[in-house]
């Protein structure tokens, strides 16, 4: 019997695009490389699509929505909830593909699947209930009308949902936006990151073999710069759901009147007052800062400590930072190879910019490829690059602070207002602190964290736009649509 994956590749590294119901091979002939991290040795091949393979995936994507979105809920349900036994039956294969091309630690790669499909499961719950739900207003409410007009609205599909993910958590950041989009009646084009697209097409043969009508998913890669203007303003687009980097800027400035929904960079500050709980404090900075090297857009990347309390913190942080396993995804170790050589040098420029401005780095620098040992750096002060920008690597700056209003200060100033935490034994600083941090979300007692995947996320500035969260990514990728019943007279129930 075929293997469940075999139709999605050409040959043992090389894939195919998804358009149609077919997994097919592109006709401009070219392939687009991903590299292993850890080796740099080739990982996988993917399919240079031609911008009329763009076009063929949307046209396909418009001509099956209105079908999709007639469907009844309960049966697209169904479909999201075959999706979610697929890719736990099928999660091993997806896991691997996370471990070679984004050197993500096997156990992880695997809860990433897992936590995936119980995201479909739970869109499926969530928008049965929710788009099931509509609402009766009533005119009379409003000065001067009468019970006249009866309003019934509802929310309705936006159309094609353009889906862009990021390298990091290239399997969740899918479906995140898929299954919504799906529940809610859109049909979607899936564009995943180089780097992790080969997991993507692993989850996109799971909707695949779920018996989705032909154009619903569609699945089409190339290089993001080369295809990705082409693809975020085309005019099929009826919504763009992306997360990344600052390329989410642009492309809310280019992609004119459709709604966008984009979740980017964060610069997450964990502020510790005098008071905190330092043991705990420290073990969610280590483990919310290091996992998987630092690339979360949710990781601890700032240390704002009231100076009374800092050499105690500062000492405990580095206790456990010089424990934490180095070494190959496959073997399960915290920090792996960063994503890519310039990811890896650009870490590196932000650590040589503090160390020349006189920061204190408490570990030996040291790097092997694109491997980068832990690194917690002391002292760094506000003319340094590491006190503003996002790393994405495992190197945890500490700024020292004399008042929480100058570490709140501190994050205020930043652009990047994804999320932040605060560590308090007093609820009252914990709230009054929490309103005074213009961030999206603030964790207390706790590192950052997206999920549950149930619960609102949002960045301010430029760390985003929109909210996603199951809920929140239901709504969004839908619009109000309202019937007037106009009575010839007024009626009043129950006399
Ligand atoms: N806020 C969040 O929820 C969240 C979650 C994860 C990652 N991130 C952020 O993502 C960044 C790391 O991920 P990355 O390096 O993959 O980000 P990236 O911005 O480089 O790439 C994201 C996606 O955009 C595509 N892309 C590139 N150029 C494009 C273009 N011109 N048009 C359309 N698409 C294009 C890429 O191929 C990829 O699929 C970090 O900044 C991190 O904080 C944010």
């Amino acid at each position: 019997m075929a293997d469940f994956y075999d139709e999605i590749f050409t040959s043992a590294d090389t894939l195919k695009y998804f358009v149609k119901g077919e997994w097919k091979v592109s006709k401009s002939g070219k392939t687009v490389s991903n590299w292993n991290p850890s080796t740099d040795e080739l990982a996988y091949k993917v399919q240079a699509c031609t911008t009329s393979e763009v076009d063929e995936a949307f046209e396909s994507a418009k001509a099956a929505q209105r079908s999709w979105a007639r469907l009844p809920l309960w049966k697209r349900a169904e479909y999201l909830h075959k999706v979610d036994g697929l890719m736990k039956v099928n999660a091993q294969p997806m896991a691997d593909c996370l471990v070679k091309e984004v050197a993500k630690g096997a156990k992880d790669s695997v809860t990433e699947v897992i936590r995936s499909g119980d995201l479909a499961a739970y869109t499926a719950e969530e928008g049965i209930r929710w788009l099931g739900e509509g609402k009766l207003l009533l005119s009379d409410s409003f000065p001067g009308q009468e019970r006249s007009k009866l309003c019934l609205a509802q929310k309705v599909p936006l159309g094609v949902v353009l889906a862009i993910p990021p390298f990091n958590y290239p399997v969740n950041l899918a479906i995140s936006k898929v299954a919504p989009a799906l529940m809610a009646g859109n049909t979607v084009v899936l564009k995943p990151p180089t780097q992790g697209a080969a997991a993507a097409a692993h989850m996109v043969q799971c909707f695949a073999k779920a018996g989705l009508p032909s154009g619903v998913v569609s699945y089409v890669t190339g290089k993001g710069s080369e295809i990705g203007d082409y693809l975020t303003t085309h005019p099929l687009v009826n919504c763009v759901s992306f997360t990344g980097g600052d390329t989410g800027i642009a492309i809310c400035r280019k992609s004119g009147m459709v709604p966008v929904q984009m979740e980017l960079g964060g610069k997450d500050a964990c502020i510790v007052c005098e008071d905190a709980d330092l043991d705990l404090a420290a073990a969610n900075i280590i483990k919310g800062g290091y996992s998987y090297s630092g690339q979360r857009c949710t990781a601890v990347k700032l240390v704002l400590v009231m100076e009374s309390v800092a050499d105690e913190l500062v000492a405990k942080v580095k206790a456990g930072v010089d424990k934490l396993s180095v070494g190959r995804p496959e073997d399960n170790a915290t920090i792996t190879p960063v994503i890519s050589k310039s990811s890896a040098d650009f870490i590196e420029g932000l650590v040589k910019n503090a160390e020349d401005k006189g920061a204190k780095l408490l570990q030996a620098y040291k790097r092997k490829g694109n491997l980068i040992w832990p690194l917690l750096i002391d002292n760094v002060t506000r003319d340094m690059r590491l006190a503003w920008e996002e790393p994405f690597g495992p190197v945890i700056p500490v700024v020292r602070v004399k008042t929480i209003e100058e570490a709140v200060d501190h994050c205020n100033a930043n652009n990047l207002a994804l999320q932040g935490c605060v560590f308090t034994r007093n609820v009252d600083a914990a709230i009054a602190i929490s309103d005074a941090m213009e961030t999206g979300t603030v964790q207390v007692n706790s590192a950052p964290a997206r999920g549950p995947d149930h619960f609102p996320f949002q960045g301010f500035r430029d760390s985003g736009m929109g909210s996603q969260g199951i809920k929140n990514s239901l709504v969004m990728m839908t619009k109000d649509k309202s019937t007037v019943i106009n009575l010839a007279k007024p009626s009043y129930t129950m006399g």
